[in-house]
């Protein structure tokens, strides 16, 4: 299962906004287009908003390659601003352009790049895979036979180039035989839950119920949630880490009732510029997307919106972090220095 394919000279993307009623792929051979998806949700989920800008960077260079050296890269300098101004949080995204900026000047700095860009895009998207199916592996041993998981909004095959971190860790364990179930919240506002996270489980024949946000602190009341897991958009060097609106608030829960808690991500998404959480930019949506459900109008019109697409959940409340290198436990600015530093 992907979402996002290069196809030489144009990028492919499965418009996840239309999903799970319609299975559109579109076309792009215009970075601002892809910057515009990205904006959109149309790709979504940190590592796959990476993925996409390193392609667009690709389409950017292919066409200003007839424009003189100063053009060129004045217009690459451009592309990458668009791109990079798409959404702020998932560091992602910076990661990989960051990449592709390096992945240029070794090239040449010129459109005799292309070819190095290229490579540069497609390894960033193939090493996305690996390191989710070594996280899988890894996250599959913390999984307790007959497992019955939570997982929140959806870092899923779809959310990075193939695979998913915590689905990854889901799709692992259930091929070793491990899971009872998966409850998926269906994540307000934009149901990443119940549009994503539930469209991957039943495609792949994982025994999946949806519940509502509200609903997670009763199951794990009667004792129906052994375990979370569930993804991350930017991790502070001491594990603060931010991910979709509620992340906190099934942190807190699982806390309160002693339930191992986890955040799934690989090293793309560790930001160790930044000391902890409070550095941590969050984006702030359209209040159209609270105040309004699939068009149509569900609140009063003028009423003050507050619509963050993220929240940090502090490093203390986190049991453990799955990553490509294997599962990190407190005290975790030590470990992640240790792997990642
Ligand atoms: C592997 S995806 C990890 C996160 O990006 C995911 O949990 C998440 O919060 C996605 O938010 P979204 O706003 O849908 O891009």
């Amino acid at each position: 299962m992907d979402a996002i394919r290069w196809q030489g000279d144009s990028l492919a993307l499965l418009d996840q906004t239309k999903l799970p009623v319609e299975e559109v792929w579109e076309d792009y051979t215009d970075y601002r287009k892809v910057a515009d998806a990205i904006r959109r949700l149309v790709v979504r989920g940190a590592p796959a908003i990476g993925i996409a800008a390193a392609y667009a960077v690709c389409l950017a260079a292919m066409e200003l390659q007839c424009q003189d050296t100063a053009q060129f890269r004045a217009g690459m300098a451009r592309a990458a601003k668009v791109l990079a101004t798409s959404r702020p949080t998932a560091v992602n995204l910076f990661w990989a352009l960051d990449r592709m900026t390096l992945a240029l000047s070794a090239g040449g700095g010129g459109p005799e790049a292309i070819p190095a860009l290229v490579r540069e895009a497609e390894a960033i998207h193939r090493e996305d895979i690996s390191m989710n199916r070594k996280i899988g592996k890894y996250g599959a041993e913390l999984v307790p036979e007959g497992a019955r998981i939570l997982t929140h909004c959806n870092a899923g095959a779809i959310a990075t180039g193939g695979f998913g971190t915590a689905l990854g860790v889901v799709r692992a364990a259930h091929a070793a035989g491990g899971v009872e179930m998966v409850y998926c919240d269906e994540t307000r506002p934009l149901l990443q839950g119940a549009r994503l996270t539930a469209w991957e489980l039943m495609r792949d024949g994982i025994p999946a119920t949806l519940i509502t946000d509200s609903m997670a602190a009763s199951l794990m009341a009667q004792g129906k949630i052994d375990i979370v897991f569930l993804g991350c958009d930017r991790m502070a060097r001491n594990g603060d880490f931010a991910n979709k609106i509620g992340t906190y608030g099934v942190a807190v829960l699982a806390a309160y009732h002693g339930i191992p808690f986890y955040t799934v991500l690989p090293s793309s998404t560790i930001d160790m510029s930044i000391p902890d959480g409070k550095h941590i930019v969050i984006e702030e949506r359209d209040p159209a997307e609270v105040t309004h459900f699939a068009g149509v109008q569900t609140a009063p019109e003028g009423i003050r919106v507050c619509n963050p697409a993220f929240d940090v959940t502090p490093h203390k409340l986190l049991t453990g972090i799955v990553t490509e290198k294997g599962v990190i436990h407190p005290p975790f600015g030590e470990r992640l220095l240790e792997l990642f530093g």
